[in-house]
């Protein structure tokens, strides 16, 4: 049973998939003191939050058995994702969910922004008809600045130009030909500053966006310019846009966002030209209930099929990749437990190949699941794939990959060579469809050998009567072999022979067996295998 904490205000009916599972126990604790999220966080193994729960480096540090935090929205700026990554916690997000509430809420306050809607509703209400005071601009032919051409912005764009409004988008990321397609401008920010009567802005806040509008800029925009912000408090450096439009130079502002929120500063939120909502971007009902629908889904997915979409501290893998890596995600992670098993010393060099077809894929996924089944063989049980790198460059090791389109003999094939100082040993597997997964070599010797869960690793000089010596001491130890496996480099020479048992081979055992003559390494290896794979 895994238990989910939701600490602010999620639809119920987008948490369906959860509360219909009986693997999941869910809990809505809303309005937590932070104290109190401390002390509660340590018995679950998810947490769902929106935008007010401030998930800090000590509410991670106090989560024993924290596995995934969910952002059921897009900005992830209340959650410390070093602190998460470091303690290997899964951090995901509903990146698509409320992009058309966001959307429909900046052309919302674009229009009242242009009308004076909200002023001329409360004068109104407080008893007055003023007609003169509230007289508006309209934003047909007017010129619309787009700062942040993602999911909102891009959807911000298409609904202006049905105004009849010129777009000059801006985007580290918009190509000359998306911006023709799309038909607006692509502007630089001076030219943006320059020319437009309304600018919006739709960036995550990140060191380079915060102040992106600061006063600096603001000198350079024209006078009578228009602002939104309905992305993130700070890309509009607050201060300086009460400044601007105190001076007359901005003629007014409508933000959704502030830098703390609740805001302080009341400068603008008290501001007769600046229109302000409570962060309201997101809150439909139809977004809430698909941010919500979206995180459970992938909370279930993640404890129960290990899948994950979106998830912020991860290399993103497309749905067709994870698909076509599936088949590996164990093998991989089994073949580098084996070698580390018989290899013994700590790697100082990790070298991953891969050949074949796997030439074109996003690998890194397989990457980080090799690595981490190395390290997990003398470092405790906290490394996964989520902090994997981090222990990798905290232990100062390196690793390399290679990707090569030649086959090797099969369709795809991995080979994972691990060094310590001059000490280095080899491994290789492939996936046959139809057959499964299979280790085809190691140290170079060829094989054929499926994976088990207890093997035994022996290396000897190629004689007569070693494989019947062996196979009777593990007799009288009462274990039954399931498979032989045998490689050798030369009649005569060198050679192993891998033995996949049925049970654990005691430290005894293993020693008589070392005792015999012309043997020169026996291993006893355990490997994780799935149910399914037995
Ligand atoms: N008010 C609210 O309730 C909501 C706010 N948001 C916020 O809206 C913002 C945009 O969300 P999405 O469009 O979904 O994100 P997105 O990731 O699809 O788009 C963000 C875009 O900003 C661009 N960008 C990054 N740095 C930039 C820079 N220095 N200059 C120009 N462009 C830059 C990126 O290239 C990207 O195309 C986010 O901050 C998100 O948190 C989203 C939903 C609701
Ligand atoms: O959850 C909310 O209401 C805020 C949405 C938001 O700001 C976001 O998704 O980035």
């Amino acid at each position: 049973m895994y238990k989910v904490i939701v600490t602010d205000a999620i639809s119920e009916t987008g948490l369906h998939a959860l509360l219909s599972n009986s693997n999941f126990e869910v809990d809505q604790a809303t309005g937590l003191a932070p104290a109190d999220l401390i002390e509660k966080i340590k018995d679950y193994d998810a947490l769902i939050v929106r935008s007010q729960t401030q998930v800090t480096r000590e509410v991670i540090q106090a989560a024993d058995h924290l596995k995934v935090i969910a952002r059921a929205g897009v900005g992830v700026d209340n959650i410390d994702i070093d602190a998460a990554t470091e303690k290997g916690v899964i951090v995901i997000n509903a990146p698509a969910g409320n992009t058309i509430a966001a959307t429909e809420h900046t052309m919302a306050m674009m229009l009242s922004l242009a009308r004076n809607i909200p002023q001329a509703y409360g004068s109104l209400t407080a008893g007055r008809w003023d007609r003169k005071l509230y007289k508006g601009v309209e934003l047909y032919q007017k010129t619309l600045g787009v700062v942040g051409m993602g999911r909102i912005g891009t959807e911000v764009a298409k609904r202006a130009k049905g105004f009849e409004m010129n777009i000059l988008g801006y985007d580290p990321f918009l190509t000359e030909d998306r911006a023709k397609k799309m038909g607006i401008i692509k502007a630089s920010l001076d030219e943006i500053a320059a020319q437009a009567d309304f600018i919006t802005v739709h960036t995550p806040l990140t060191a380079e966006t915060r102040g992106l509008i600061d006063a600096d800029y603001l000198a350079k925009t024209k006078k009578g310019v228009r602002l939104i912000n309905c992305a993130r408090g700070g890309i509009i450096d607050e201060q300086a846009l009460v400044d601007a439009v105190n001076s007359g130079h901005v003629a007014g502002a409508a933000i959704d966002v502030f830098e703390h929120e609740p805001p302080e500063n009341t400068g603008l939120t008290q501001n007769p030209s600046i229109i302000v909502t409570p962060h309201l971007g997101a809150s439909t009902a139809e977004a809430q209930e698909k941010v919500a629908q979206s995180v459970s889904e992938e909370i279930v997915g993640i404890f129960e099929t290990g899948s994950v979409q979106h998830a912020i501290n991860l290399p993103h893998i497309s749905a067709t990749v994870q698909q076509k890596i599936k088949p590996y995600l164990t093998l991989s992670e089994q073949m580098a437990e084996l070698l580390m098993q018989i290899f013994k010393d700590a790697p100082e060099k990790i070298k991953i190949n891969y050949y074949g077809e796997l030439f074109l894929e996003d690998t890194g996924l397989l990457t980080r699941q090799m690595i981490k089944a190395l390290l997990s063989f003398y470092l405790d049980g906290s490394i996964n794939i989520v902090n994997v790198m981090q222990v990798l460059k905290a232990h100062s090791l390196s690793y390399s990959v290679q990707k090569n389109a030649a086959h090797k003999g099969f369709t795809n094939f991995i080979e994972l060579e691990i060094a310590h100082g001059d000490k280095k040993a080899t491994i290789a597997c492939t996936y046959l469809p139809g057959f499964g997964g299979r280790i085809v070599s190691i140290n170079g010797y060829r094989l054929d050998m499926e994976p088990e869960k207890y093997l035994l690793y022996i290396s000897h000089v190629d004689v007569p009567g070693i494989i019947g010596n062996v196979g009777s001491l593990l007799g009288k130890s009462g274990i039954n072999i399931g498979s032989m496996y045998v490689g050798r480099q030369a009649v005569g020479g060198q050679a192993i022979m891998i033995l996949t048992v049925d049970k654990p081979v005691p430290e005894t055992a293993r020693k008589e067996i070392l005792s015999i003559e012309d043997l020169q390494d026996v291993e006893f290896v355990a490997i994780d295998v799935p149910e399914e794979q037995n």
